[in-house]
């Protein structure tokens, strides 16, 4: 089964975008994923193709109509997958959540501009809320390439085989070890003997303890959770 990203956007030359090259764009050739980008504004009925109008109650910016919207979405949506709006206010997205994203047949992401878009149409249509972070962009399509892009490194077959995700950061709840590459000595940096060895497990060791470190240091919230789930399983061990 492939995946299946339909974007609904006042912007579909955004699309495949950065998707279409590297990893992605190599999977997206290959038929390891599909992307259809559609125009918000072919749903529009006037002959003006209005999409937006002033928001009730005054204020500054414009907001996407749920007519337009909910005519964009009976025509895209499949059903076999969430609908998705992209939105500052949406729950927070983590490795977990795009993990769990990857096994959906399709996913169906609306791309808001302006103010926002109409609360009735995320009501109607049950809509779930996604945010890529705290901060706030003029519009969703980077948000979606961004879940996009998380998504389908996940799918199967476009890694390849000799790439392993469990040692990437966010996989069992720590940020990842630092790497090293050739020449072995660099502006009189010699890279860490242990790395050198050829001795398995002591390499193994000495990442995780580093993935440890980074971890507690730079992500007091993550090192919370991994710490507390460590314990409950040799908790539970021992039990
Ligand atoms: C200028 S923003 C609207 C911000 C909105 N008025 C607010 O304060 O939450 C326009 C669109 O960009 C998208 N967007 C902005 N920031 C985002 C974020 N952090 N995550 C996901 N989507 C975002 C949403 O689709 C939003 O409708």
């Amino acid at each position: 089964m492939s995946l299946t990203a339909h974007v609904l956007t006042l912007f579909p030359e955004m699309f495949p975008g950065p998707l279409g090259v590297s990893l992605p764009g190599k999977a997206l050739n290959a038929g390891l994923w599909h992307l259809q980008a559609h125009d918000i504004r072919a749903f529009a009925t006037d002959r003006h193709r209005t999409v937006d109008d002033t928001p009730f109650g005054g204020g500054a910016g414009m907001v996407l109509r749920p007519d337009v919207l909910d005519a964009a979405i009976a025509a895209t949506w499949p059903g076999d997958g969430p609908l998705i709006y992209l939105t500052p206010r949406g729950r927070p997205l983590d490795q977990a959540h795009v993990r769990e994203l990857a096994t959906q047949p399709s996913l169906t992401l609306l791309c808001g501009r302006y103010e926002g878009v109409d609360e009735r149409v995320l009501e109607a249509r049950g809509v779930h809320e996604i945010s890529i972070g705290d901060y706030v962009l003029s519009g969703g399509e980077l948000a979606a390439l961004v879940l996009l892009d998380a998504v389908v490194r996940l799918l199967p077959g476009v890694l390849g085989t000799a790439r392993s995700l469990d040692e990437e950061s966010f996989e069992g709840g720590l940020l990842e070890y630092p790497h090293y590459t050739r020449p072995a000595v660099w502006q009189e940096r010699a890279v860490p003997e242990v790395l050198i060895s050829g001795h398995h497990q002591r390499v193994s060791d000495w990442r995780r303890a580093q993935a440890e470190a980074i971890t507690q240091k730079r992500r007091p919230d993550l090192w919370a959770r991994y710490t507390a789930r460590r314990a409950s399983l040799n908790g539970d061990c021992g039990s």
